[in-house]
């Protein structure tokens, strides 16, 4: 039987570690609670271990330690009911791939449907109004390939849209992605957030982070979670986004970019 939500539907995981096969430890002892109705930003340099964290919480590959739950719910649970939703990296998806644009956001529904996934009136209606919120409907018939890397974005945000899934994970949304474009996205992530979803956005682009949470304009996001293999800090935005622990986290990095958010 399906178990229903009986708490926020918080992300909370503990004590995570995650060694590859290869003997690499990608993520260590990493513990947090992302709460539902609001925006954590997921900040920390390339190999950092942000993807890592989001498998591990999408239940896509299995901690060597700790666990991961959703509110009351395990995740095979929380995945079993559609909460969860994954925005991918763009290197994580075959462009080749020879679907639609209305394809992918209708794979969206796919958990809904029996295995004849024939699309009901209902799966129609979401998967148009999903198009209607990212402003794709005019693109919906176009291979997925060829579209660019802001649209592309766009219409995996759609596919979560017609999910319906209330945990929405977007790896790295604004790579690739124009200033127009980028402020559509975080438009609509307050929206969602102001309709109780529980979103957590990774990043590792220090200029982006500038834009969307410079030291004067912490903008949207409301937590910040310092991640560099292990938890460097955590907390409100403006309180954890500070010169010395963005330092911390990306250190080794030319520290002028640090900087410059700061000036
Ligand atoms: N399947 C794998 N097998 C072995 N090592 C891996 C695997 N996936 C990732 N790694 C390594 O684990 C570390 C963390 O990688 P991860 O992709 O989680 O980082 P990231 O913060 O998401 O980086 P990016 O911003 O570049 O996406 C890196 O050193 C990476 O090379």
């Amino acid at each position: 039987m399906m178990k229903t939500p009986t708490q926020p539907l918080n992300i909370n995981f503990e004590n995570l570690s995650v060694t590859y096969s290869n003997g690499k430890l990608a993520l260590y002892n990493a513990s947090s609670s992302v709460k539902q109705g609001s925006i954590t930003a997921l900040v920390g340099p390339n190999g950092g271990g942000k993807s890592t964290l989001f498998k591990a919480i999408m239940g896509f590959l299995k901690p060597t330690v700790g666990k991961v739950s959703i509110g009351n719910l395990s995740v095979s649970e929380a995945q079993k009911s559609q909460l969860m939703a994954y925005v991918p990296q763009a290197d994580e998806v075959d462009w080749d791939f020879p679907v639609s644009v209305f394809d992918v956001v209708m794979m969206g529904r796919y958990g809904y449907m029996n295995f004849l996934r024939i699309p009901s009136q209902k799966d129609r209606r979401l998967v148009m109004e999903s198009l209607e919120r990212v402003n794709l409907v005019d693109f919906r018939h176009r291979q997925i390939g060829e579209l660019s890397g802001g649209q592309k974005k766009r219409a995996f945000l759609a596919r979560a849209l017609a999910q319906e899934g209330k945990v929405i994970l977007l790896d790295e949304p604004f790579t690739g992605v124009d200033v127009k474009t980028e402020k559509n996205i975080i438009d609509l992530l307050i929206q969602l957030r102001e309709e109780g979803h529980t979103i957590l956005i990774s990043t590792h682009d220090l200029a982006s982070i500038a834009t969307f949470c410079g030291h004067r304009r912490c903008g949207y996001a409301d937590r910040t979670i310092l991640l560099n293999r292990t938890i460097l800090a955590e907390g409100v935005t403006e309180e954890t986004f500070t010169e010395e622990n963005l330092t911390m986290t990306f250190g080794g990095l030319p520290m002028n970019s640090v900087k410059q958010i700061f000036n």
